[in-house]
């Protein structure tokens, strides 16, 4: 489970986050709502350990991710544009990514890691720089699923792609849940949080206002609720 426990960001002065607390539990998908400056990415960057909380805990499992350094590896992550090297393909870069994660895999498992992200197969030795950015996320879940990550942070995963294109991203996003994969998600669709999500939190200067099943409530009645919240 990811838990936030109490976790409160200062950045020079300014309080991004306050006592902000959510747990996410294994097949679980919490999408993070909320406008501009709202502190989804700042939650989402204390679960990488790229920055360490003023106070409070963010954990992984039993694990602080400040203090146990090593939980990190359980976590992949998938930002808005997935960086990769343009001129290997994507099966190379999976496989790159894959063994500075400590994994070995054959040629076949990295094609089938590929194939459950839905890249379509004539793309696989063709090199990134040519990859669509639907593409490119494809490999970046082909990647989650390489290094058999229990927890999957995305931040602005759905931004830029196409409907159909979000739909396959929806699906992929069901099956990793199902398999009992925790994913938290920070995003300003409302439609695919609905459609992605199975809780959903609505941010607002720092603090977690709403939070709700996504099966109990419509992309309607959430865009009143998120328009009426922020
Ligand atoms: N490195 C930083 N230094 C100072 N202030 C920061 C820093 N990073 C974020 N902030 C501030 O913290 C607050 C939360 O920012 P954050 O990026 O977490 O919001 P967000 O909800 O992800 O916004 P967006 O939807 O625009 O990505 C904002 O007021 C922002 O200006």
């Amino acid at each position: 489970m990811l838990q936030a426990k109490n976790l409160s960001m200062r950045y020079e002065g300014k309080l991004a986050l306050k006592n902000l607390s959510f747990t996410v539990a294994p097949g679980e998908i919490f999408c993070l709502l909320g406008q501009n400056g709202a502190g989804k990415t700042t939650t989402i960057n204390i679960f990488l350990g790229l920055i360490e909380p003023t106070s409070g805990e963010a954990l992984i499992g039993n694990s602080s991710i400040i203090k146990n350094k090593s939980s990190r590896s359980a976590i992949a992550y998938i930002p808005e544009i997935v960086q990769l090297y343009g001129n290997l393909s994507g099966l190379e870069n999976l496989e790159f990514f894959s063994r500075l994660a400590g994994f070995v895999y054959s040629q076949e498992e990295l094609a089938s890691f590929l194939q459950c992200a839905n890249l379509q197969e004539e793309a696989h030795k063709k090199r990134l720089s040519t990859y669509s950015k639907g593409m490119r996320q494809k490999v970046g879940i082909a990647i989650a699923l390489a290094k058999n990550a229990n927890y999957i942070l995305m931040d602005e995963p759905t931004s830029g792609l196409d409907p159909k294109a979000s739909v396959e991203f929806a699906k992929i996003c069901k099956e990793l849940s199902t398999n009992g994969v925790a994913i938290l998600m920070a995003t300003h669709d409302i439609f695919n949080a609905v459609n992605i999500g199975s809780k959903i939190g609505i941010m607002r200067e720092g603090t977690l206002v709403h939070t709700t099943e996504t099966s109990k409530i419509s992309a309607q009645e959430l865009q009143d609720l998120y328009i009426k919240t922020i």
